[in-house]
């Protein structure tokens, strides 16, 4: 069986999806897309060659009886209402992050879906497929470095726009952080403080960056996260988890090394393209393999996208208070507890 998906939200990563579904994955197609821009839409027709129709809105994709899921690839406010609609609709859903841009948008997500039944919905929140922090959780599981104590995380963008502004380093950027490390240590968060060091030069007027975010887990667990998006190097992901009984780090991203001119060397990535590569493939592999294998999506949840903004909210909350800020989910409901495998264990 085809899984026959509607894409809605034709630019950057929409593009990416559309690519790795139509040449490099099994058992997907691209029937239909969307985008408020229309002429993106065809073009993405066009440059991928794709058999696919242009509808004029999301509505309008959803209504197609040959689409049996939807990308929702567009600008996160945007995400609710299609997500919401595919619901609605009975259509599968894999969702870029942020699953809504607010808490209560992502309750009404998992209300909707809870009343629909069975799950629909999977948010792409892909660093639980990469093998790395994959590696990474299973050594803290087999207690290879015993209790985890601490981790040290950064996230470093080479450059970003005038439009990105110092909440988006939480709820654009962080937000990837905030949704693998409590998957990593299997503990909730508790609090949540910001902390701005000295200003960079290449950070626009408006933007503080650096920042730094620290996270307390129930257990006790603290994480310091920088944010850093104009460091100009590279596109670097760091996550270093100390335990009571040594240290696990996630790997580089494998290059060749290199002597030249004096130096020796390796590679740095510039893109997030790259950097998440096959976690991107995995986590769409696994969405249509496992609604082909059990009816349902596999991967992050509505409830994982909520637990995110939740922590979001908090955190952007302390990006303006300065203070420590307290983290309160609601309880996780049963329809959410069911056990699933590996990357979502
Ligand atoms: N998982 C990741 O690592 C990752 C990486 C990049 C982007 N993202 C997320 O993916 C989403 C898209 O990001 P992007 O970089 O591709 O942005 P983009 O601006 O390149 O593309 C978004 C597209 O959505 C379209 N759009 C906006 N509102 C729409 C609507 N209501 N209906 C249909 N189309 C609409 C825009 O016209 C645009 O073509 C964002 O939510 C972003 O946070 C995730
Ligand atoms: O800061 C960027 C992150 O490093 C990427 O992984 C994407 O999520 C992108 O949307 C963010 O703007």
């Amino acid at each position: 069986m085809t899984l026959r998906f509607g894409v809605i939200g034709t630019g950057a990563i929409g593009r990416e999806h559309i690519k790795r579904i139509s040449n490099k994955l099994a058992g997907g197609k691209i029937v239909a897309v969307t985008d408020v821009n229309q002429a993106s839409a065809q073009d993405a027709v066009k440059s991928f060659e794709l058999d696919a129709v242009v509808y004029p809105n999301d509505l309008a994709l959803l209504a197609a009886d040959n689409v049996d899921a939807v990308l929702v690839t567009s600008w996160g406010p945007a995400h609710e209402a299609s997500v919401l609609a595919a619901i609605e609709a009975g259509k599968f859903v894999f969702v870029e992050k942020p699953l809504a841009t607010t808490a209560e948008g992502c309750m009404r997500i998992v209300e909707a879906e809870m009343k629909h039944g069975k799950r629909l919905v999977q948010v792409g929140f892909m660093r639980r497929y990469d093998s790395g922090y994959v590696q990474l959780k299973e050594a803290i599981k087999n207690n290879f470095i015993g209790e985890p104590l601490m981790i040290r995380a950064a996230h470093r963008n080479p450059e970003v726009g005038e439009n990105y502004t110092t909440d988006m380093a939480i709820h654009d950027t962080l937000i990837h952080e905030i949704d693998v490390l409590h998957w990593l240590v299997n503990d909730d968060y508790q609090t949540v403080q910001v902390a701005y060091p000295k200003k960079s030069k290449h950070a626009h007027e408006n933007l503080k960056d650096p920042q730094i975010v620290t996270l307390e887990t129930k257990g006790g667990i603290v994480i310091t996260a920088e944010i850093n998006v104009n460091c100009k190097y590279g596109y670097d992901i760091q996550c270093e988890v100390i335990g009571e009984e040594g240290i696990v780090s996630l790997p580089e991203f494998q290059s060749i090394s290199f002597r030249k001119n004096a130096m020796f060397g390796t590679h740095v990535l510039m893109d997030w393209k790259d950097r998440f590569i096959d976690a991107y493939d995995k986590e769409l592999q696994d969405f249509m393999d496992s609604i082909k294998k059990t009816g349902e999506p596999n991967g992050p949840t509505s409830w994982d996208g909520y637990i995110a903004q939740v922590t979001a909210d908090a955190a952007i909350k302390a990006q303006d208070s300065g203070e420590k800020e307290t983290i309160t989910l609601q309880e996780k409901p049963v329809f959410y507890s069911k056990p699933t495998e590996a990357v979502n264990a």
